[in-house]
């Protein structure tokens, strides 16, 4: 079945029982605190293990003279039952230890009774119940295709456990929770879809008939302490005791206990009748006391939070409905009549956010644009230009959207030549980035009337900086004047801070026109770490620029920057002098921090990548054993990290570097070269728990996961994706 179907029925299956969902989840959130509330009242007992049904009867026969019953409730409150001196019938809880009276019981708090109802019927008796067990059937069935969103969504069964890659919130904990909350939340709805079917007699109750003894035996008088059955039973395992009428040989104690009934002969002990309950009446009752929560604290607790993590997941699951509404398509012109043609993949909406960024704008600029989805791929009487922008999902396949491409690329033709460029979203934490852009490059490559205009543009996690680098490449190419509309750029505000430079080595002191700049925040404190990013935004076009940052003496923020002729922040950053001040953000970079648990990590970079390396080297007071791997152009190049480098290799946080310095020698030697001549030496590392990690440019992390994966075929058997799924690759390449 494909994804987009249990999408669709997990999302029907929400809307159409959501308001019930609502109401069973907030009642539920309240009744889950009845049994907490329940646990602290003074008729608690908790240690109805060590008291024998022996110790309790022979209790009771010597404080009260005729006792009916006692009762064991799902709170473990004793009630006793008795007829006084005066003949009347009193009820109470006791202390099980000693038989005192420890009260009347008392009604149940308003707001729980009215909970309770609303809970279980809605206050509209028969039809409520109906419609509550048809909201636990329909939970339980969201449940079931939840299961199966998980399975896709991880790259099959063996994946549910994995790591989810951390995306936008509600995507990421709507699939975090629901797999914690997966297990109560079948069994609350199990049980409450049990619970109904025996309310409407579809489960029958089951009937229990002794066989009792005709003989009725009176002889050999016992005391109640002498009885072997109540010395070998605990209260723990009784629900209800019913003590003989009258001193008659047929009258006998009745012991309801959790799993059988038994009848005992009050003279001498013997068991007159054993009746196990069936099957139904133990699932019966444990489905209440599941349902319920009570006879448990902790189970009543984790009922508790898999009632608020429903209501979380309605909220977030309608979210994540919404965006996916808002990528709505809205053409102005006819297919056939536009020049432009964009063509979008996408699963959750994000790719449409960029493709209606340039959509609007070439409208603005008075060209005629056409958006459709990649499945909805026909011919196009007057395109000139087409512009594919498509995710990628599962293991670097087509989002659903797409799946029909390659079909329909072979049915309809194209009358007359066309450029295309083909922009690929995705996420460096999967192993195959983008990989659906590359197939709908080749795709269109093999495809008559079709000109290549570029090499596919490759972005990581929809990164602003990265789509505005191609629309900018792009434009020149068209000469158009698209800027990108505010929509794009005012994604979110991030918290800034004040920073003071303390360091700035300046491009035109070294070669390759990079430079390292040490800031430190003025007021207050800034939490990060080493790979976490910094964030400073344009006040001229206000776009936001990131740069990987590493961790140094005093909280210090050390970046390594490379200066663009055009590029207006390194530029600024390149003329700032010590003492100077800047507003910067920070955004976390949770899945590329130096491991804690790794005892070797390989750190490989080219040029400005080392920065957060810096930091790590800095941080490593775990002393894992650190292998750096750094690319660059010259030995020059090297030298305005060298005094760092030589200093964190005399102290022992760098167990070895290796340079592959592209111009130093007739051949060039690039960074995957020397990983190759190291290649056993990081299979090593890899199969022993080690990692690996990449920083740099993405043309970098092509070659070098290429080079990664052959290594990993040739001395482990095993592609570079197996470890990448175990988290043994990480990367932040830009
Ligand atoms: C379940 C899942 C699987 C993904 N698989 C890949 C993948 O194999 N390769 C990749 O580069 N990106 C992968 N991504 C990242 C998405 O392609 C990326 O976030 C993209 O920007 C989403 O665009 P959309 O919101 O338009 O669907 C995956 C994301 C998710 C949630």
């Amino acid at each position: 079945m494909t994804l987009s179907v249990w999408r669709y029925s997990h999302l029907v299956l929400a809307v159409s029982s959501s308001i019930f969902i609502l109401l069973a989840s907030i009642t539920g959130i309240i009744l889950a605190f009845e049994p907490i509330s329940n646990r602290v009242q003074p008729y608690t007992t908790n240690n109805l293990n060590e008291i024998t049904v022996a110790e309790i009867a022979t209790t009771l026969r010597e404080n009260y003279t005729e006792i009916i019953s006692l009762e064991i409730d799902k709170n473990d409150w004793v009630t006793a039952s008795i007829i006084d001196g005066e003949g009347n019938n009193e009820i109470f809880y006791i202390n099980p230890k000693t038989g005192e009276n420890l009260g009347k019981p008392t009604e149940t708090n308003s707001i729980f009774q009215f909970a309770t109802n609303l809970h279980r019927s809605l206050f509209l008796k028969s039809i409520g119940r109906f419609f509550i067990g048809l909201t636990s059937l329909l939970l339980f069935l969201i449940s079931i295709t939840g299961i199966f969103l998980i399975f896709k969504k991880q790259g099959g069964f063996r994946g549910f456990f994995r790591p989810i890659v951390k995306e936008k919130f509600n995507p990421y904990y709507h699939t975090l929770f629901g797999r914690w909350l997966l297990i109560p939340i079948l069994i609350i709805t199990i049980s409450g879809v049990y619970l109904s079917l025996e309310q409407f007699a579809i489960i029958p109750k089951s009937k229990i008939v002794h066989q009792e003894d005709t003989l009725f035996a009176e002889e050999s008088l016992l005391t109640l302490s002498q009885f072997e059955i109540f010395n070998n039973t605990k209260l723990s395992d009784v629900r209800k005791i019913e003590f003989p009428f009258a001193e008659f040989p047929d009258s006998y104690f009745l012991l309801q206990l959790k799993n059988k009934e038994v009848l005992v002969n009050q003279f001498n002990g013997t068991i007159v009748s054993e009746f196990n309950y069936p099957f139904t009446a133990l699932i019966s009752y444990y489905s209440l006391i599941l349902h319920t929560g009570q006879a448990s604290i902790l189970w009543s607790i984790i009922l508790l939070l898999a009632c608020i993590g429903i209501l979380f997941f309605m909220y977030s699951g309608f979210s994540i409905a919404l965006q996916r509404r808002k990528s709505r398509i809205k053409n102005r012109f006819k297919k056939d009549a536009c020049e432009y043609v964009i063509l979008i993949g996408s699963e959750n909406g994000n790719t449409f956010h960029f493709a209606n960024a340039l959509h609007s704008e070439l409208i603005r600029l008075g060209k005629k644009s056409f958006l459709a989805e990649l499945n909805s791929y026909k011919s196009y009487k007057n395109m000139q230009q087409l512009v594919v922008m498509t995710a990628t999902y599962g293991k670097g396949e087509a989002p659903t959207n797409a799946k029909k491409f390659n079909a329909l690329l072979q049915t309809h033709q194209q009358g007359k030549p066309f450029d295309y460029s083909v922009v690929g979203f995705g996420s460096l934490a999967y192993p195959d980035f983008c990989q659906f852009a590359y197939d709908v490059d080749d795709m269109l490559q093999q495809h008559a009337n079709s000109n290549r205009l570029d090499n596919v543009f490759t972005i990581n996690n929809q990164s602003l900086e990265s789509f505005n680098q191609w629309l900018l490449q792009w434009k020149d190419k068209e000469n158009l004047d698209i800027r990108l509309p505010s929509t794009v750029i005012n994604k979110k505000k991030r918290k800034t801070y004040t920073f003071e430079v303390t360091k700035n080595t300046k491009a035109d002191e070294q070669s390759d026109n990079t430079f390292l700049i040490q800031l430190k925040v003025t007021l207050g404190k800034v939490r990060f770490k080493s790979g976490d990013l910094l964030s400073i935004v344009s006040d001229k076009d206000h776009r936001e620029r990131l740069y990987s940052i590493g961790k140094s003496d005093g909280n210090t923020i050390l970046i390594s920057v490379k200066l663009h002729d055009k590029g207006y922040i390194s530029n600024r950053l390149n003329n700032l002098n010590i003492g100077d001040k800047i507003e910067c953000s920070i955004v976390k970079n949770k899945g590329f921090r130096l491991p804690k648990k790794a005892k070797n990590v390989v750190l490989i970079a080219t040029g400005t990548g080392i920065g957060p390396y810096l930091g790590m080297m800095h941080e490593n007071n775990k002393k894992s054993d650190l292998h750096l791997y750094w690319g660059g152009r010259k030995k020059e190049s090297f030298n305005l990290y060298k005094k760092e480098i030589d200093a964190q290799l005399e102290k022992g946080n760098l167990v070895s570097l290796r340079l592959a310095l592209s111009q130093e020698q007739k051949e060039k030697l690039y960074i995957q070269h020397v990983l190759k001549e190291d290649g056993e030496k990081i299979s090593e590392i890899l199969k022993n728990k080690g990692v690996v990690m990449i920083c740099g440019s993405v043309v970098m992390q092509k070659e070098v996961t290429n080079m990664l994966d052959e290594i990993c075929k040739k001395y482990l058997k095993k592609s570079l994706s197996y470890y990448q799924n175990k988290s043994a690759v990480l990367m932040d390449c830009y």
